[in-house]
């Protein structure tokens, strides 16, 4: 069908809200369209920070993918616009916040309602490899709560770059073996990501924390990580058959919806 005759936006359309998080590479509003009071979030960022970063290719590519994806668990990209100096995202509006932010406010989540969250970003992922996009990122950071609902977005190098989290490696924790020992990656990597990021809703921590970089890559390459002690048997088995150190060996994500982890915390109603 032809192509929809999206309006150019100006930032004269929106009155702006709340500040809700700033960094590296933009501030991140509350808005709200004029004419129909719909409330977005605007991600303010400058060009000439995105240029001299050589962002430019990637904040394409982010919104190329992002404004066509439409799924309950992803966070919805309604379009962006520019003046001269800055380049701004309108950003579907998550109230809860980030979900690295909820985890660190309650330490670590109990298995229902992990399960819950996993169960979501599961949904999501299978949704993004059906739109042949792979390789997200996934981290709590890029995790937004919008009332109960987990939608995934894609920060792209901004506010969330381990601004918040603490370690040393900040995101090097996700990455699995294939992409540790710089080879060849497919979907499957977003296989393991679910893995650690399940762990790391469990324990509160993720699973091969380190204090250096060549001692981060031993431990994901030889995939050395215990369980705490209060991991039930089937959080264990979850995890451990996402945290394969061969790709072909990971549980599919068909598989993973319907493991007993899962199935045994989802309360049907919902
Ligand atoms: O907790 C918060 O973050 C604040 N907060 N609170 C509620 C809430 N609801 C929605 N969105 C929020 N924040 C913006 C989330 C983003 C989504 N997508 C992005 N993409 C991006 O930044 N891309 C990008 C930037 C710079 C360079 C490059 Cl290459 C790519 S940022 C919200």
């Amino acid at each position: 069908e032809g192509t929809k005759n999206k309006r150019q936006w100006t930032i004269d359309d929106f009155e702006i809200g709340k500040h809700l998080g700033s960094g590296k590479f933009g501030k991140v509003y509350l808005a709200r369209e004029k004419q129909t009071h719909f409330v977005v979030v605007l991600k303010f960022m400058k060009k000439k920070q995105l240029t001299e970063c050589r962002l430019e290719k990637q904040l394409r590519r982010e919104i190329d993918i992002q404004s066509h994806l439409k799924h309950p668990n992803i966070l919805r990209l309604y379009g962006y616009f520019w003046d001269d100096l800055r380049i701004y995202l309108i950003l579907e509006y998550a109230p809860e916040g980030d979900v690295f932010s909820e985890l660190r406010r309650c330490y670590r989540f109990n298995e229902s309602k992990a399960a819950n969250y996993i169960s979501q970003v599961i949904q999501g992922f299978i949704y993004l490899h059906s739109q042949g996009v792979i390789h997200r990122d996934l981290k709590p950071e890029n995790l937004l709560n919008s009332c109960g609902s987990i939608k995934i977005a894609d920060f792209g190098w901004s506010i969330h770059s381990n601004s918040k989290r603490k370690t040393l490696c900040g995101t090097l924790e996700y990455l699995p073996p294939e992409m540790v020992r710089n080879e060849e990656y497919d979907f499957r990597v977003d296989y393991w990501a679910i893995g650690v990021l399940t762990y790391e809703f469990l324990a509160g921590d993720t699973p091969f924390e380190s204090l250096s970089k060549p001692e981060l890559y031993k431990r994901i390459d030889a995939t050395d990580f215990q369980f705490p002690i209060f991991f039930s048997n089937e959080a264990q088995d979850f995890i451990r058959r996402l945290l394969k150190r061969s790709p072909s060996e990971r549980m599919t994500l068909e598989m993973a919806l319907r493991h007993p982890w899962i199935l045994r915390n989802i309360c049907d109603d919902g």
